[in-house]
């Protein structure tokens, strides 16, 4: 296993409240070539720990413990250091395209703006990338030209995705990337994020609330419930023999065959009182 990233006892507080774990002394290993899902709740801190990453946490957030990346401890990296990190060794794809794609510049000129900055592409070998980046994502490069509201939400996530991937990164992180999109669309750009991380040989983490997903995309699977990991293993592991009564409690929220959701009452009888 070749490890990309390692967390060790991440904790985050709030700046005026440092007695409130948001998250709550969280270790992890991320490997190149594999997929990591973190699962949880909302509020569960699955977010906070992608966000702290990249350092991008609120400034009204504090962080504690250690972020290594490719052996690197990153912790204490400043903006600068992180600014050279972010879109060409880690990148990030969210929920909502819109949020992040400029309204006002075309999708080419979007997607060449990482090559610019941290490979220094231009001219012709700019438009020979940005053409190559949509045709792996599956848009048709003569719509280079187009703005993001010409296009569905499928293909503005492809567009998130090229962006995220022009400078071949290392880390992948995809918060929620499929959410939005209807079931059809999703399932297609979950094909489309498996098969770059193969191709590219990532490590990706993917957070999601939906263990459908995890199904069809994870090696690995974390279970977070209040800032703090309660169950980590390999997919087989912990959706078929899951250890935590959480975990269980989760899965048993997962659609039927028919596609009915079997939402069993959730006791948290087993938490220990703080
Ligand atoms: N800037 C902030 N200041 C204070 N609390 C915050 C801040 N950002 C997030 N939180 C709190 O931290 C907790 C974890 O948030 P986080 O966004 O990581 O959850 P999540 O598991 O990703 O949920 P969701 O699935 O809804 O996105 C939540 O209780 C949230 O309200």
């Amino acid at each position: 296993m070749t490890e990309i990233l390692r967390i060790s006892q991440l904790s985050i507080t709030p700046a005026h409240a440092p007695e409130r774990k948001l998250v709550n002394q969280v270790s992890l290993t991320l490997a190149r070539g594999k997929t990591t899902c973190i699962v949880g709740e909302s509020g569960s801190g699955k977010s906070l720990t992608a966000l702290s990453i990249m350092k991008l946490l609120s400034p009204q957030l504090r962080m504690q413990g250690q972020i290594f990346f490719e052996g690197q401890d990153i912790s204490h990296y400043d903006e600068t250091a992180m600014q050279h990190l972010r879109g060409q060794k880690m990148g990030m794809i969210f929920q909502e395209p819109m949020t992040s794609l400029n309204p006002v510049l075309t999708i080419g000129f979007q997607i060449g703006e990482p090559l610019q900055t941290h490979l220094g592409l231009k001219g012709a070998a700019l438009k020979q990338k940005v053409a190559a980046l949509l045709d792996q994502v599956g848009i048709d490069p003569n719509r280079a030209n187009s703005y993001p509201d010409e296009l569905s939400g499928g293909q503005r996530q492809r567009v998130m995705i090229a962006m995220s991937i022009a400078c071949e990164p290392a880390l992948l992180i995809a918060d929620e990337p499929t959410t939005a999109l209807d079931v059809t669309v999703q399932a297609q750009v979950l094909q489309l994020l498996n098969a770059l991380k193969d191709r590219m040989h990532m490590a990706m983490l993917f957070i999601t609330h939906d263990f459908g997903v995890v199904a069809d995309i994870a090696d690995e699977v974390i279970v977070m419930f209040r800032g703090e990991i309660v169950e980590s293993g390999s997919v087989a592991q912990v959706l078929h023999s899951p250890q935590h009564p959480y975990t269980r409690a989760l899965l048993a929220c997962v659609p039927d065959a028919e596609g009915k959701k079997v939402l069993q009452p959730m006791t948290y009888d087993w938490l220990t009182p703080n």
